[in-house]
């Protein structure tokens, strides 16, 4: 596991988008992992200013998000494809049958779950997965207590996860209580991962992530084993390392 650590936030997401941008520049047929939340919406920003720059393209650019709520559908503002829709897709040049993401309001869930990981193989498995951590070691929606080697599959949020991500709807009853998500398998298939993190409230995950034990109550710990993991944080983030 590679650290690099910078002053902040906005620092973060600059270093991050210009690695991506050299990775998509570099690759004929770039698949990216793309991931939701607050942490990477500073990278999606930084990614539209160098398309506009005219420093990038996203025509050949497939893309596959790690998780989508269920039982929401895609025009819903809280959904994960509204919110990839909003904060980067519309922006730039990417065809819309490139982008991936696993639908929440499909009628048979399992089935929809073995098409997406089809569909990844299909595309020749992701290049580069950017990654967030929950306060509770969660990558994607792994909670813990998700098998290693699971693949993309229906979960039961966890209460501190519904509780965290209620700030983006009005009450927390309104926080869908089931998700979709890569599996950790999924996840430690992708060539190379780059795991942003901001803040002292993601210190103790980030300390237990890259010193911690690995175990299945700690999903990140598993990301000592990928051999090619960037951790891009800001010093407030890698305050315990
Ligand atoms: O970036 P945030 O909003 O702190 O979220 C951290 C992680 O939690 C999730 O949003 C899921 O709750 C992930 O997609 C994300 O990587």
């Amino acid at each position: 596991m590679q650290l690099r650590a910078v002053k902040n936030y906005e620092e973060m997401s600059i270093l991050a988008s210009s690695m991506l941008v050299e990775k998509v520049n570099k690759l004929e047929r770039p698949v990216l992992g793309l991931a939701t939340g607050s942490t990477p919406e500073g990278l999606y920003k930084q990614l539209i200013k160098q398309y506009e720059e005219k420093k990038v393209s996203f025509q050949h650019v497939k893309t596959f998000n790690l998780d989508e709520y269920v039982g929401l559908n895609k025009q819903d503002e809280q959904s994960y494809h509204y919110y990839m829709k909003d904060k980067l897709f519309r922006h730039v040049d990417i065809p819309e049958q490139h982008v991936h993401l696993p639908n929440g309001a499909a009628t048979n869930l399992d089935e929809e779950c073995k098409a997406y990981e089809s569909r990844i193989k299909e595309n020749g498995g992701i290049d580069v997965q950017i990654l967030g951590i929950g306060l509770n070691g969660h990558i994607g929606f792994n909670e813990p207590g998700t098998s290693f080697s699971s693949r993309t599959h229906l979960v039961d949020l966890a209460p501190s996860t519904r509780q965290a991500n209620a700030r983006f709807f009005t009450s927390l009853e309104q926080v869908p209580e089931q998700a979709i998500t890569m599996g950790i398998d999924t996840i430690m298939q992708s060539k190379e991962i780059l795991l942003l993190v901001s803040g002292e409230k993601k210190a103790k995950a980030v300390a237990r992530m890259v010193e911690g034990d690995i175990t299945e109550e700690f999903p990140a710990s598993i990301l000592q084993k990928h051999p090619n993991v960037r951790v891009i944080g800001d010093e407030a983030a890698l305050s315990l390392l």
